[in-house]
């Protein structure tokens, strides 16, 4: 097929030639005969289901140990482990005694030999991690008996027989396990023991459950993930995809992080747990196994798909190669549900992507038809000049990462070299695919958000300021300089007039009262500048006025910066500096630069990450900066063995408020964040300002503004929110000269303190600023409740301290923890209102 025609008829997501859209059916998932285990029971090799091809050969992992063959057809065919010592070579293992006869056998095992004819010796180095992560001790623990072991798998609901011929099939719930209806509901499939309140780990086809003294017996080594052993090789029940390569914390207990870590890889990419052909639609048209075998490339393990392309009625997921042959037909206008009138080949598009266009310098005026090209470049239906490239804008790779959109990969290009290197891989790397956790960060003008965010980077990143960024934030810090000396300068004359001002009044009274006046010139006042350094000031001020500060500074830097020393010497600036508290307008950090004004005005400056952290403002695309990070491992975590939860990646995305446009509209482009942390100055609420039509405002009731238009935005529908309660250094500070009830909202705050705590003596009680720290918080988790019902979290901080920011976002990963092993506890819930279970109270 030729390319044009490819553009044409391959239509969907942003590159029609290029991008397909997927359809997703949930099927019934079939019971399929388990075709990694071999039929012939009597000898099945080892490696076909302890080490499947898709892992490295060196895996730490349980082996599973076959039991002798069960002498009757419906018996169950019982598998169990044995622990490879370390450096051991397994070969030819045969049953182990102890398990058959209920006795418990010593771990580490030594290899066994005999009773089955093993597919070759499989080898395993250096066990030790298998060892001492609790597989052995989970042997010492087990309790299981003949008795146990042989009811094991009849009670499950989906059991695999064994016939005389040799093959297996799904066999009826056997009569045995009817007469074990009276076994407690919810308790292990194979022990039989606990409720379904304790912890268990279920199989993702039958839904077996299994305690954990029973699951590693139950699943062996999980070549393909959680599965018992008579269910490898089937389909997953759907409604389990969403779990596929999320362990869960028994697993994470009873194994190491590597083994874990395997497991999950298998678990999401092995054959046998993907999306069958037939369940996917491209383009309308249901894939086949035929032909070309495209769809391994598309690999889709989960509902939302990862290395594919676009759910149907969503924006684009990921651009593919235009030379992969999948998805014949043209895409349906209506794919994407678009409603915004442009249509880009053939699909039309949604309003996040119409913003992307917005900012990528796409005119869009008039709601054009496009065609986009594998290299970006697009061109308008029915006209042969190319437009421009959407993604060769400088920030637009960053732009799409914040709005979840798809940018086509470098390699796309005509020789089709994409699609070779797609099919070379085979199993995509674990941590590029793994989904990021994105957490927004909004707040209202000056609550610290940005301090927050870079805060983030220190902690987390290697690197956290690039060179080009060391560079900007250094320009960014020269510019404010002049604008906090512009403050102080305007605050100079205010006070000089004031000078002068109390001198005449002086002079008036001494001269109504016959004395003698002072012998002071009659405008020079300590205030008072020279000649020199006050037109340097005028001129200043003007540029100041006229808004052209960021136009000439700090360009003009080099050429001011002997003024500015002058400047700072003199007496009359040192005297105004001295006055700083009376400048409102001064930001608290202001001092922290200006001590160092002469250093700083230098053109050979380099910030220190101290000077990047207090420089107000950030420079990024459009407001918007985001980061990515892993929480490093650190032994005081609140949960120490969870090591893979510290591994998975978050994105942080700090959103300045006057991006959001009207009515905070621009919300929709973050549905994809997990948890929106709102960020509130708890010292706000004695500051004013005055608004555009001269009104003063409270900053408080401000935030709080802002904090009802992002919680009720319909994005954020149901998404969990963290209130960081930042500067509660400031707090402290002013709450005892400043009552809290200068902002209306506070106004009922009345706080009973005893005289300890009065005296501000931490040792006994809260003291008023904790008391109006809470205080603060419960107006807002009030407020969040009646708007939602539901809860709010807050977390205070103060932005400058760094493990005070850790410790808000490892908050923030608790929560996100937390909702997602919400759905079990809801599902103990649930069972639990139906239960007939006397030991069940509510
Ligand atoms: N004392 C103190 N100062 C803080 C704290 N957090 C931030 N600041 C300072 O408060 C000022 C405003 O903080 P930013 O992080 O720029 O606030 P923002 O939310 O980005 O505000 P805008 O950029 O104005 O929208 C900066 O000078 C910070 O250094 C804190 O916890 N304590
Ligand atoms: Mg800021």
């Amino acid at each position: 097929m030729e390319t044009e025609e490819l553009a044409v008829e391959a239509a969907t997501a942003f590159p029609a030639d290029y991008s397909i859209a997927i359809e997703y059916h949930g099927p019934p998932v079939p019971f399929e005969i388990p075709c990694a285990i071999p039929i012939e029971i009597e000898s099945i090799p080892l490696a076909s289901v302890a080490a499947p091809a898709s892992l490295p050969p060196n895996l730490h992992l349980p082996v599973i140990q076959p039991l002798p063959l069960p002498k009757k057809p419906d018996e169950a065919l019982a598998l169990d482990h044995i622990v490879a010592s370390p450096t051991s070579v397994i070969e030819n293992h045969s049953a182990i005694d102890g398990e058959t006869s209920g006795e418990i056998p010593d771990a580490p095992l030594e290899p066994c030999v005999g009773g089955v004819d093993s597919s070759g010796p499989v080898e395993f180095s250096n066990d030790t991690a298998l060892n001492e992560s609790g597989l052995s001790s989970d042997f010492e623990s087990s309790d299981f008996s003949d008795e146990d072991e042989g009811l094991a798998h009849q009670k499950r609901p989906m059991v695999v027989t064994f016939e005389p011929s040799g093959s297996a099939s799904p066999a009826k719930e056997s009569t045995q396990y009817d007469s074990e209806q009276k076994i407690k509901k919810g308790s292990c499939s194979r022990c039989f023991k606990g409720s379904r309140f304790s912890e268990k780990e279920s199989c993702l086809v039958c839904d077996a459950k299994y305690c954990s003294a029973c699951v590693l017996r139950a699943m062996g080594s999980m070549p393909e993930g959680r599965k018992c052993i008579s269910c490898i090789g089937s389909s997953i029940e759907d409604s389990k995809r969403e779990r596929l390569g999320k362990s869960s914390r028994m697993l994470k207990r009873l194994l190491s992080a590597l083994e874990v870590e395997q497991i999950m890889k298998a678990e999401k990419f092995c054959e046998a747990n993907q999306l069958r052909p037939e369940d996917v639609c491209v383009n309308g048209k249901q894939l086949s196994m035929e032909g070309d075998g495209h769809v391994a490339e598309l690999s889709v393990p989960t509902c939302k798909v990862e290395a594919g392309i676009l759910l149907e009625g969503h924006k684009p997921h990921n651009i593919i190669s235009p030379n992969l042959n999948v998805g014949g037909g043209s895409l349906m206008k209506n794919a994407s549900n678009g409603n915004t009138g442009i249509v880009i080949n053939g699909r039309e598009i949604t309003s996040v992507e119409r913003q992307m266009l917005k900012w990528a310098g796409v005119q869009i005026a008039g709601n054009p038809h496009f065609w986009v090209n594998a290299d970006g470049t697009y061109q308008e239906e029915g006209q042969k000049n190319i437009k421009g490239q959407i993604w060769g804008k400088p920030g637009m790779k960053l732009i799409c990462s914040f709005l979840s959109l798809p940018i086509p990969s470098k390699a796309i290009n005509s020789s089709g070299k994409e699609a070779i290197k797609m099919l070379d891989r085979a199993v995509p790397d674990y941590f590029e695919q793994r989904a990021l956790q994105k957490l927004l960060l909004v707040g209202y003008h000056g609550s610290g958000t940005s301090t927050i965010f870079k805060q983030a980077k220190f902690l987390y990143r290697t690197n956290p300021f690039s060179e080009d960024e060391r560079e900007n934030i250094k320009i960014m810090i020269q510019t404010n300089i002049y604008r906090y000396l512009g403050i102080l300068l305007e605050g100079r004359e205010r006070f000089e007039e004031e000078s002068l001002a109390e001198r005449r009044e002086r002079k008036s009274i001494c001269s109504s009262a016959g004395v003698q006046e002072s012998a002071e010139s009659d405008n020079v006042t300590e205030y008072s500048l020279g000649p020199r350094l006050k037109s340097f000031s005028d001129w200043l001020l003007k540029v100041m006025a006229s808004g052209n500060l960021e136009a000439i500074f700090p360009a003009a830097t080099r050429a001011y910066a002997p003024v500015v020393e002058d400047l700072w010497n003199d007496d009359a600036i040192q005297a105004t500096y001295r006055r700083s508290s009376e400048l409102e307008l001064l930001p608290s950090v202001a001092n922290y630069f200006l001590e160092r004004i002469v250093d700083i005005s230098r053109q050979e400056y380099e910030p220190s990450d101290l000077d990047i952290l207090y420089a107000d403002g950030i420079t990024s695309s459009n407001g918007l900066a985001s980061t990515d990070f892993i929480f490093p491992h650190s032994a005081c975590d609140i949960d120490g063995a969870d090591q893979e939860e510290t591994r998975l990646r978050y994105q942080l995305i700090r959103v300045h408020t006057k991006n959001l446009g009207e009515n905070c509209k621009w919300l929709d482009m973050f549905e994809d964040v997990r948890l929106v942390i709102f960020c509130v100055a708890a010292s706000d609420y004695d500051e004013f300002f005055e608004d555009a039509n001269g009104v003063t405002l409270n900053k408080m009731i401000e935030s709080k503004r802002l904090f009802e238009s992002i919680v009720t935005h319909p994005t954020f529908d149901q998404m969990e929110f963290l209130l960081i309660l930042n500067k509660f250094d400031l707090l402290e500070q002013k709450i005892d000269t400043t009552p809290l009830t200068l902002c209306d909202w506070f106004s009922d705050f009345k706080p009973v303190l005893s005289r300890h705590q009065a005296s501000r003596n931490q040792n006994h009680g809260a003291t008023k600023a904790q008391m109006a720290f809470h205080f603060t918080a419960v107006k807002f988790k009030r407020l969040f409740a009646s708007l939602t019902g539901r809860k709010l979290y807050v977390a205070p901080a103060n932005g400058l301290v760094p493990y005070s920011v850790d410790a808000a976002l490892k908050y923030a990963r608790e929560i996100l923890k937390w909702e997602e092993e919400k759905p079990e506890l809801i599902e103990y819930s649930i069972n639990s209102a139906y239960s007939t279970d006397p030991s069940f109270s509510p």
